[in-house]
C-alpha cells in the first residue's frame, strides 16, 4: 500500500490528524523511569518508555516519526532498538523517518536503506542540495518525502526570511519542492508557531500534506494554526502530540481530548465550507471544480495564455493554450495523466496513439502508466528508412484510442484518426484535454468519432476568474468567440 493511503487510512480509522515522534532521547526521559544507569540499561529503559508510548497510541494517531539522530547517538544500541521501534509500529499506521537527508552522494543508497530495508513509509529530506538529492527516494513509487521548507528556531530566519519577510525563500522551497513530486508522494515539513507562515503555505501549497513542527509554545493558540494549515477538507495537516504529553502517565486520556479539540476545530472548517453560499476568489472552495488546482497551476507557468492568438485557421481567438510546455513541469505531468488515466480507464482499446507532436509525451506517459503499447501516426512521412506513416507495431483490426491536446476544429484528430483507419485500425474514442466547444464535438460525431473531453474552455476560464486569475474583460472576450 502507498504512502498516502495507509496515511488516509489510518486518519480515517483512527479519526486523527496526530502522529507522535518518537524520540528515544534520556533527556526528555520521564522521572519515573530514572535512574538509567550504563549504555545497555539505558538503551533498554528507552525501549521500555517507546513501547509504552506507541502502545496507549496506536488507536489514536495517523502516523509515527522516528527520529534518526537519537537513535544514532545511542551507537549500534540505538540502530537495533530503532529495528525493534519500527517493528513494534502496527503495519498500517505509516512511518515518517525524520532524517533531514540532505546528502547528494549518499541519498541513493540511503534511500535504499531506509525503504527497502527499514521498510518505512517516507522520511524527511533537507531541500538545499535541490531536485537532484530527493529523486532517489521518489523512485519508491509507494514511498514519499517531506520537505523540510521552514523551521521555527531563531536563527534560521536569516536564511528562511531572506531575501524579505515579503518574498522569503521559504515560500520559493516550497514552490520549487511542488516540482519535484506529485501531492502523493511529496509534502512539506513546516515548524512555526505562527499561524501567518502556515496560511502563506497553505495557500501556495493547497494540494500538499503538511508535516506541522514546534507548534506546542507557550501561548499558540491551536484553533489559529489548525485554521492556517488544514485545507478546505479539514486535513491535508499532520499535527504533533507534544512532547511533554509523552511523558505523562495518562498519555492515552491526553491524547484523546486533544484529538476530541482538533476535531471539532476540523468538524466547523467543513461545515462552514458546505454552507458557504458566496464565491470570493481564493477565500470560499466550495462546489471548487475538480481541477481547480490543476488549471490554476498550468495558468500559472503560461500554459494557458490571454491576448489576440491567430489559429491554424487564420480565425483569431483571445487565448492560447500550449500544453507542450508541461514536459518541463514533472509534477503538472503527472496530474495531466491522471486526468488523461481517468477517462482511458472507462474505454475499450487495444493501443493509445498520440497525435505528434504535442500529444507524443502524453501518449508516451498514458503508455507506461496504463502499461499499454503505444503507436503514432507521423505527421509527414519520410522519403527515406521505412517510410512508415504509423510507427510502433500493432495489427490490423485492433481498436486505438486517440489522444490529443486540443480541439479547435477538429482537424489535427481527425487527420491522424484518418491515417490510422487506413492501416486498418478501428478508431472509436478521441481523448483530448481541452475542447473549445463550438460545436467540435458534433462535427467529430458526424464523422464516426467520439470526442472526450477532460475540461472545456468555458470551464477553464470560469475558473480563472472565479479565482481572480483573469480580469472581467478577458472573462467577457469569450462571448464574442
Ligand atoms: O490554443 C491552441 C490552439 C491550437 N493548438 C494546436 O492546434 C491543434 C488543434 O487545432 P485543430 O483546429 O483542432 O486541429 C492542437 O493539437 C494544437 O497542436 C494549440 O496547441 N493551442
Amino acid at each position: 500500500m502507498n504512502f498516502f493511503d495507509k496515511l488516509n487510512g489510518a486518519i480515517a480509522r483512527n479519526q486523527s490528524l496526530l502522529f507522535v515522534g518518537l524520540d528515544p532521547n534520556v533527556e526528555m526521559l520521564p522521572s519515573r523511569y530514572y535512574p538509567p544507569g550504563d549504555i545497555d540499561s539505558i538503551t533498554n529503559i528507552l525501549w521500555d518508555w517507546l513501547q509504552v508510548i506507541i502502545s496507549q497510541t496506536a488507536d489514536q494517531v495517523c502516523a509515527y516519526k522516528p527520529t534518526l539522530g537519537f537513535y544514532q547517538a545511542l551507537g549500534i544500541h540505538g540502530l537495533e532498538l530503532l529495528q525493534l521501534t519500527l517493528a513494534a509500529i502496527p503495519a498500517d499506521i505509516p512511518i515518517i523517518l525524520d532524517a533531514k537527508h540532505s546528502d547528494i552522494n549518499t541519498s541513493t543508497i540511503f534511500a535504499k536503506t531506509v525503504f527497502e530495508q527499514w521498510q518505512v513509509d517516507a522520511i524527511t529530506v533537507s531541500p538545499y542540495a535541490g531536485q537532484d538529492h530527493v529523486a532517489p527516494f521518489l523512485v519508491y513509487p509507494d514511498k514519499a518525502v517531506f520537505v523540510l521548507c521552514r523551521t521555527s528556531n531563531p536563527a534560521a530566519i536569516a536564511l528562511q526570511e531572506y531575501p524579505t519577510t515579503e518574498s522569503p525563500l521559504y515560500l520559493q522551497v516550497v514552490k520549487e519542492a511542488k516540482n519535484w513530486a506529485t501531492p502523493e508522494q511529496l509534502g512539506l515539513e513546516v515548524g512555526t508557531t505562527s499561524p501567518e507562515v502556515l496560511a502563506r503555505i497553505r495557500e501556495v501549497a493547497p494540494e500538499r500534506v503538511i508535516l506541522a513542527r514546534s507548534i506546542w509554545s507557550e501561548g499558540s493558540n491551536l484553533s489559529n494554526i489548525l485554521t492556517a494549515g488544514l485545507n478546505v477538507n479539514g486535513d491535508g495537516l499532520l499535527i504533533p502530540v507534544p512532547q511533554d504529553m509523552l511523558g505523562s502517565d495518562n498519555l492515552s486520556e491526553q491524547i484523546q481530548s486533544l484529538n476530541q479539540e482538533i476535531n471539532q476545530t476540523r468538524n466547523k472548517i467543513i461545515e462552514d465550507a458546505s454552507t458557504c453560499s458566496v464565491w470570493l476568489p481564493n477565500v470560499c472552495l466550495v462546489n471548487q471544480h475538480p481541477y481547480l488546482d490543476l488549471i490554476l497551476q498550468l495558468y500559472d507557468i503560461g500554459c494557458i495564455m490571454f491576448g489576440e492568438f491567430v489559429q491554424a485557421s487564420g480565425a483569431t481567438f483571445p487565448y492560447y493554450i500550449d500544453l507542450r510546455k508541461i514536459i518541463s513541469n514533472p509534477q503538472i505531468f503527472h496530474q495531466i495523466l491522471n486526468a488523461y488515466a481517468d477517462v482511458l480507464k472507462d474505454l475499450k482499446f487495444d493501443r493509445i496513439a498520440g497525435i505528434p507532436y504535442g500529444s507524443l509525451p502524453t501518449a508516451t506517459g498514458l503508455s507506461l502508466r496504463l502499461n499499454r503499447p503505444m503507436i503514432f501516426p507521423r505527421k509527414e512521412v519520410k522519403a527515406h528508412g521505412s517510410r512508415r506513416v504509423i510507427e510502433g507495431n500493432f495489427e490490423p483490426g485492433e481498436t486505438v484510442v486517440v489522444v490529443d491536446d486540443i480541439l479547435i476544429s477538429g482537424k489535427s484528430a481527425m487527420e491522424g484518426a484518418e491515417k490510422l483507419k487506413s492501416a486498418g485500425l478501428k478508431v472509436n474514442d478521441i481523448v483530448v484535454f481541452m475542447d473549445h466547444e463550438q460545436g467540435v464535438k458534433d462535427r467529430l460525431r458526424a464523422n464516426g468519432y467520439r470526442a472526450i473531453a477532460i475540461l472545456t474552455i468555458s470551464e477553464i476560464t470560469q475558473t480563472l476568474y472565479e479565482a481572480g486569475r483573469i480580469n472581467e474583460e478577458q472573462y467577457r472576450a469569450f462571448d464574442e468567440v
